[in-house]
């Protein structure tokens, strides 16, 4: 070990251990002491341990280091993972991605001695450490999912890598390696604790089975029991051996720094297997189909496939290899890494293997997560469209558009927008999708590599396509440049004349058929896939239909937006959510439910506090004739908790604080259901839980599901619709959703008006969108020109709350809502748009105004009730109306007044208690009216319009 090693080893130890070593031969075991919560059954305890005697590695059998190590810096990496560099690499090119990328973000600094740290951080988690030493070497550190504990990779070598990366429950695990051409790699470690040093030698980590728990560092330093697995193999040895996964004698042994010669003897027969998931059997020499962990069976063996690496796993190894499966069908080393891109269409489709080794719900888990988790999504960056890289919302609004392209996939594409055609770089169209939609750069001449001289909206066509309009009868002679629209009517550049519809010729489809060119796609065929935040599970049926009517549902954060829309499905859709919705949904409840346990949690803290500080006063006060001090005071008050309690606490608000409480789930409720139950039952959780109005981070609706908090958390928890209401947002991810309805029969039995006869035929799309979704100054509302009216859902208890504004400062929350109304009203695309205004959650409105007065919102200071001394106690809105009811109005009018100010037009205004069906579906059916009027206004003339005009009194209640 060089001089410039050690002393950054000494610097990397703030505690300064002495460590005796001999030169060039080092190995070094470190492990941290795990920060995460208690777990519910019982683990060996171990020794403290002294931190001088911290024991080290040593390989049996060491290689001698033949390269002097010097200290290279290593090179700053804009991507975090080389095989995402390569990709992006291939995306500028042009050419085809041939790898997987891996997201990690990375942030690099230098110091001055040349040594490059890197610390990387893939979902907002910190306390990863990199460290580098090598020539062309790299060195990853990834803690994938944060919980506050740290992860540290070290190596020093040249062409090769280190990589750590630590996922659920990572904690505490450190890396040393010193060699050339090796690999090395901890993944998802409870504990793990790896060293290396040999020529070509590959030393893997790898711990899955073991969720997170404390002690299990402890264990591995006091060689009482490991953990985790400890896999090294040398190349040399992999000839005897069917593949890389074969299991081995060890040949890492840990050694106490200065009793060193002892071996612990549970240590030393540790099971040693290596990892190399993306080498098959096959090549090692080994036979085809055989199990990438136990080399068993053959190519007719029932196995099923990580769908990032292709390792294949037989009936007895696939739980092994592959976890508890938080992100699908895995190796637990593939964790965090995008999947590979030709497995996107089987996401979701689980083998019969899998559905016979795990129970259907766990299956469903898995499935689920494995269709929505992060890592698995499509990334827009790796997506170009006319040589424009996606944003995360073009993407969406590609996926989501009524005919989006099929199987998409990293890569270079053109769109021509006016026509709707889609195809591959360089290649003829392959579709015909939604046309105008605002995704990727202007199409150039050459973006389907066409050498006709024909133009069709500016792009060179090729060969085939030529053919085909020439076949089609359209007059192709002088290379003409076309304009061809999304219904296919076209007419040549510079006339004005249409010149016919390409798509009206006979026999056009067939021809396209036979050319493989695409045709429009029929309405009734149009469903949008791929996106999984969409919330719709039902088929449109278009066929038969009018036009269907589009109604855009927007509001600002907790304005009810999405309880309005669940509303709408429970109340129109035959089957308002489907399995997976449920799914997703409960896993939504379940999360939320713990970040509510968390705010009490953290409430429970501060009222100990409190009462802690008023009994030290006491004290002091009682003691102060006798003592003047308050040093006998013990510490023990109505709101403290159990040890064990507290230590699962503290794990839960660590995630509170960093915003990272997804992280945990779904793996955290299965696993903390006990606690929880404990918990819940605790008299200071109790006692915290009776003072809820003093903790402002706690909705409302909080209580309805902390009160059930352990029915909750179990696995065979399912939501029924009414908990589906009143849960947070409709889907994790929270994007955009979309459903169509048209009003149900029963609501019109009977019923003869023509006009609720008008409602009943038509259809509908609503179309929920969150405000955060819409973008810097709601840039992405022109991917909604065709809405035909604007729903926006204002909480009208809202007047007394603050929310950040966007700078960090606080901002009242009625009026940032009325700065998103503001800014959608004045919209370019929504200029001529009718605008339906929903004043929502009245019943928190009627309950809040009695203590708190809407004058605390500076624009409703005017606001001045009219009291009557002779109110009943069933006011009606005509005679005696409330103060609530007042306010509503009052509020109604202001945001009328606001809207002609910027308009000139009527705003339409609904009374809405959003958890009642009723008032949501009277909502709608207003809605439908006025779509109504919107058609009856062209029929009359400019005197009659005038009866639609501005006034401020008209509400649908
Ligand atoms: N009491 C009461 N609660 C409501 C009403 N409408 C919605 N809520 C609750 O308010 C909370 C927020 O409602 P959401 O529908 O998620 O609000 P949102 O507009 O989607 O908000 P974000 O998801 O933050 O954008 C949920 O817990 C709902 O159950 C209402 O009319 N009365
Ligand atoms: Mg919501």
């Amino acid at each position: 070990m060089t001089q410039k090693m050690k002393a950054i080893l000494s610097r990397m130890m703030s505690i300064g251990a002495s460590v005796s070593v001999e030169e060039d031969d080092v190995e070094f075991s470190f492990a941290m002491e795990y920060s995460g919560p208690p777990v519910s059954y019982n683990l060996p305890r171990a020794a403290p341990i002294d931190i001088k005697r911290i024991p080290t590695a040593a390989v049996v059998a060491p290689a001698s280091l033949s390269d002097r190590v010097s200290l290279p810096v290593v090179q700053p990496l804009l991507s975090s993972d080389p095989l995402k560099k390569k990709l992006s690499e291939d995306l500028t090119r042009g050419s085809e991605p041939d790898v997987s990328p891996t997201s990690v973000i990375a942030f690099e600094q230098r110091s001055r001695d040349g040594i490059s740290f890197r610390l990387l951080d893939e979902f907002g988690s910190s306390g990863s450490l990199g460290f580098s030493n090598g020539q062309h070497g790299s060195c990853d550190s990834s803690d994938v999912i944060d919980d506050g504990s740290c992860v540290l990779g070290f190596s020093n070598s040249r062409e090769r890598s280190c990589k750590l990366s630590g996922g659920k429950g990572s904690s505490g695990t450190l890396s040393f390696s010193n060699s050339r051409d090796d690999s090395n790699e901890l993944s998802r470690s409870s504990g793990a604790l790896g060293t290396s040093k040999s020529c070509k030698e590959s030393l893997d980590i790898v711990d899955v089975i073991n969720p997170p728990s404390r002690g299990s560092i402890e264990s591995a330093l006091s060689s009482r029991s490991l953990s985790s697995e400890i896999s090294s193999c040398k190349a040399d040895d992999a000839n005897d051996v069917p593949s890389s996964h074969a299991k081995r004698a060890a040949v890492v042994t840990f050694l106490d720094a200065e009793s060193s010669g002892i071996i612990p003897e549970a240590v030393s027969c540790t099971t040693v297997e290596v990892n190399q998931a993306k080498i098959g059997p096959e090549t090692k020499g080994g036979r085809k189909g055989l199990c990438y962990r136990c080399y068993k069976g053959n190519r007719f063996t029932e196995k099923e496939v990580c769908i990032v690496c292709n390792a294949k796993y037989c009936s007895n190894c696939v739980l092994k290899a592959m976890g508890s499966m938080p992100e699908g069908r895995k190796c637990v080393t593939c964790i965090g890494v995008p999947i590979d891109e030709s497995k996107r269409g089987s996401l979701g489709k689980c083998s019969r293997m899998l559905k016979r080794l795990l129970s259907q719900l766990e299956i469903q888990q898995i499935m689920n997560a494995e269709k929505l988790c992060e890592a698995n999504q499509l990334q827009p960056e790796l997506i170009y469209v006319n040589r424009k890289q996606l944003s995360q919302e073009e993407l969406l609004f590609l996926q989501c558009c009524r005919n989006p392209p099929k199987n998409l996939k990293p890569g270079h594409y053109w769109y021509d927008k006016v026509s709707g055609l889609w195809g591959k770089g360089g290649q003829k169209p392959c579709s015909i999708i939604t046309a105008d939609l605002n995704v990727g750069g202007p199409i150039m001449r050459n973006a389907s590599n066409g050498n006709t001289g024909v133009l069709i909206n500016n792009r060179e066509i090729t060969k085939t396509e030529l053919q085909m309009l020439k076949l089609a009868g359209v007059q192709c002679a002088g290379k003409p440049h076309f304009w061809v629209d999304a219904d296919g009517s076209y007419q040549e550049e510079g006339q004005k004349n249409m010149k016919g519809h390409i798509w009206d010729k006979r026999g056009i489809k067939l021809l396209c058929a036979f050319l493989s060119l695409p045709v429009p796609v029929k309405p009734s065929n149009i469903r949008p896939e791929g996106v999984n935040n969409l919330v719709n599970g039902v088929v449109p049926d278009y066929l038969g239909q009018k036009a269907l009517q589009k109604l855009f549902l927007v509001g600002y954060k907790g304005s009810g937006s999405s309880t309005i829309f669940k509303q709408a499905k429970i109340l129109y859709n035959p089957v308002p959510f489907t399995k997976d919705e449920r799914e997703n949904i409960k896993l939504m409840i379940q999360s939320n439910v713990y970040r509510y346990l968390a705010i009490l949690l953290e409430g429970r803290e501060r009222f100990q506090e409190e009462s802690l500080t008023e009994m030290k006063k006491e004290q002091s006060c009682d003691q102060s004739g006798v003592q003047g001090n308050a040093s006998g005071c013990d510490d023990q008050t109505f709101y403290s908790i159990s040890p064990k309690l507290k230590a699962f606490s503290d794990w839960l608000l660590n995630f509170l604080v960093s915003g990272n409480l997804e992280a945990i789930f779904p793996a955290a409720t299965r696993e903390y259901a006990p606690l929880v139950q404990e918990l819940w039952k605790d008299a200071a959780i109790q006692a915290t839980f009776k003072r809820r109005s003093e903790l402002k981070m706690l909705p409302p609706i909080a209580s309805y599901f902390l009160e059930r908090v352990v029915e909750i958390c179990r696995t065979d928890y399912e939501p029924s619709n009414m908990d589906i209401l009143y849960a947070e947002g409709i889907t994790s991810s929270n994007g955009l959703a979309s459903m169509d309805f048209s009003f149900p029969l029963s609501a019109f039995d009977g019923n003869t008006d023509t006009a609720d006869e008008h409602g009943r035929l038509l259809r509908y799309q609503l179309i929920r969108v969150h405000a955060r979704s819409l973008g810097e100054n709601c840039k992405w509302l022109e991917m909604f020109e065709d809405v035909r009216l604007v729903i926006f859902c204002v909480a009208l208890s809202d007047y007394d709350q603050f929310c950040d504004d966007g700078n960090g400062a606080t901002m009242n929350k009625m009026l940032a809502s009325r700065r998103l109304f503001e800014s959608i009203v004045t919209h370019p695309a929504f200029k001529q748009m009718d605008f339906h205004l929903i004043l929502n959650k009245f019943d928190l409105l009627e309950q809040k105004i009695e203590q708190v007065p809407l004058t605390v919102c500076d624009w409703f200071n005017g606001f001045n009730p009219v009291t009557s001394r002779h109110r009943t106690n069933n006011n009606s809105i005509n005679n005696n109306p409330s103060i609530g009811q007042q306010a509503f109005y009052y509020i109604a009018v202001e945001f009328k007044r606001l809207f002609n100010s910027l308009t000139g037009r009527k705003l339409y205004v609904s009374l809405v208690n959003g958890l009642d069906s009723e008032t949501v579906d009277q909502a709608f059916h207003y809605s439908s009216e006025i779509l109504k009027w919107d058609e009856e206004r062209a029929y009359f003339s400019i005197s009659e319009y005038s009866i639609y005009s501005t006034e401020a009194s008209s509400y649908s209640h």
